[in-house]
């Protein structure tokens, strides 16, 4: 866990800070004192903001006295684009519902440590009850510190004329020494979703650094997709979006994602039977789902960041959340023994349900026909050849990667 930087400027060791935030009722209000070398040399590692435990004797009781233990929420790029909407909505209580106190460790880059201090001071002045602590760092060993969650948003952005192949190794990189550092320092049971591009694989390669963490926990967030497949069959059935149930995305956070028109329902019909116009299924729902990042940052002039965060909030209740009977969700995650032949070892999205316990299980009752077989397939493919690519991070001998000078099928501007 990252320090409060009263805590580090008043000279406490971690270990004092720790009991200082375990004797509640107390405000933490240190007061500045000579900096020892020791922990001059903790501040250059990792510096904080706020860790405040409620009075209680002063409190409303109605108000806290049923809420749970607090959840530990790591953000990675916690001062970029997607997580400045994200942040907020966290503190707020909507995703984790409003009895539920939380504490935020905000990993940012060197590059970016003012920034974050400026993301930290406005959680601080945003005064959300729920919001315990925040903390902050740019070393992933401690921001990880017992995390219940990871939300893993940073990476880099692809530079001019950079290649595919290039980005999966840099960013395979970041995720390579982040996994490792879920495996010492995160809770044993922390669930993970990654955000930063090229998202499927840069969590494979999370997953395969963090072998004290279950595989299961690990998920790509395919969830943006999917709200926008459901929002296109919304507009062209003339129906609310909540009408729209089983929109599921197979594969790859890329243009070889498949949005699955067959299983998806419209006010419990087959969407098929509402939407009678296979063509525009095919040749027109399909694309416009798969390339919307594209679309988007053609207007907007960056990727997409607030429906991202909604995106972010709307995985993370559907693991907290049960699934309403029949429907499902869709989420990257670790294709071992699924029930539809997609091969093994790879970060791939599929429909899951969950009973709300942060778990899940694949949905198996989801209709395959010949033209979503051959989709699947060419996604399946693609995140085979991109885990090639980043075989020496994984452990792995021998891959060799086939992406070099291929087709780009990375949304435009995602990466
Ligand atoms: N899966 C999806 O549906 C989806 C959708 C949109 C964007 N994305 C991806 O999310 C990522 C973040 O997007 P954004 O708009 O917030 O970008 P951004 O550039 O605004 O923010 C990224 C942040 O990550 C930080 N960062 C870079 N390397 C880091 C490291 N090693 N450790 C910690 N932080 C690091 C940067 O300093 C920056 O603040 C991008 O990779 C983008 O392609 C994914």
């Amino acid at each position: 866990m990252a320090l409060n930087m009263k805590q580090q400027q008043a000279g406490l060791s971690r270990k004092a800070a720790r009991s200082v935030s375990s004797r509640a009722p107390v405000v933490v209000r240190a007061v500045a004192a000579p900096v020892a070398p020791a922990a001059e040399a903790e501040a250059k590692k990792a510096y904080g903001v706020f860790r405040l435990s409620y009075d209680t004797q002063n409190e409303d009781a109605s108000l806290t006295r049923s809420w749970k233990k607090t959840v530990k929420v790591a953000v990675t790029g916690a001062s970029g684009n997607i997580a400045n909407h994200l942040l907020f909505m966290l503190a707020s209580g909507e995703v984790y519902g409003k009895d539920q106190p939380i504490a935020l460790q905000l990993l940012g880059s060197e590059r970016s440590k003012e920034a974050l201090e400026g993301v930290a001071m406005e959680l601080e002045d945003s005064l959300y009850p729920l919001l315990r602590e925040v903390s902050i760092g740019t070393d992933p060993y401690e921001v990880f510190g017992d995390a219940d969650w990871a939300l893993m948003i940073g990476a880099k952005p692809r530079g001019p004329g950079m290649e595919r192949a290039d980005l999966l190794q840099q960013n395979g990189e970041i995720f390579q020494v982040q996994g490792r550092a879920l495996n010492e320092s995160a809770s044993r049971n922390c669930k993970v979703l990654v955000v930063g591009n090229p998202c499927n694989t840069n969590a494979l390669i999370a997953m395969e650094n963090a072998p004290n963490i279950p595989r299961k926990n690990f998920h790509a967030l395919t969830r943006l997709d999917e709200n926008r497949a459901k929002c296109q069959l919304a507009l062209k059935s003339g129906k609310f979006y909540t009408s729209v149930s089983r929109m599921a995305i197979w594969g790859n956070h890329s243009t070889t994602q498949v949005p699955d028109f067959v299983n998806a329902r419209i006010g419990g019909l087959p969407a098929p039977d509402v939407i009678r116009d296979m063509k525009w299924f095919r040749e027109e729902f399909t694309p416009k789902v798969a390339l919307r990042g594209g679309a988007l940052i053609k207007k907007w002039g960056r990727s997409s960041a607030a429906s991202t965060a909604v995106s972010v909030a709307d995985a993370i209740r559907a693991l907290v959340v049960p699934t309403a009977p029949g429907d499902c969700f869709s989420t990257g995650v670790i294709s071992d023994g699924n029930p539809y032949g997609v091969r093994e070892g790879l970060i791939f999205s599929f429909p899951c349900r969950s009973k709300g316990d942060g778990d899940y299980e694949i949905c198996d009752n989801f209709i395959v026909d010949e033209w979503l077989r051959a989709k699947i397939r060419a996604s399946e493919d693609e995140l085979q050849k991109e885990k090639e690519c980043v075989s020496h991070l994984i452990g792995m001998m021998g891959g060799s990667c086939a992406l070099r000078g291929a087709e780009d099928t990375t949304v435009p501007g995602e990466n």
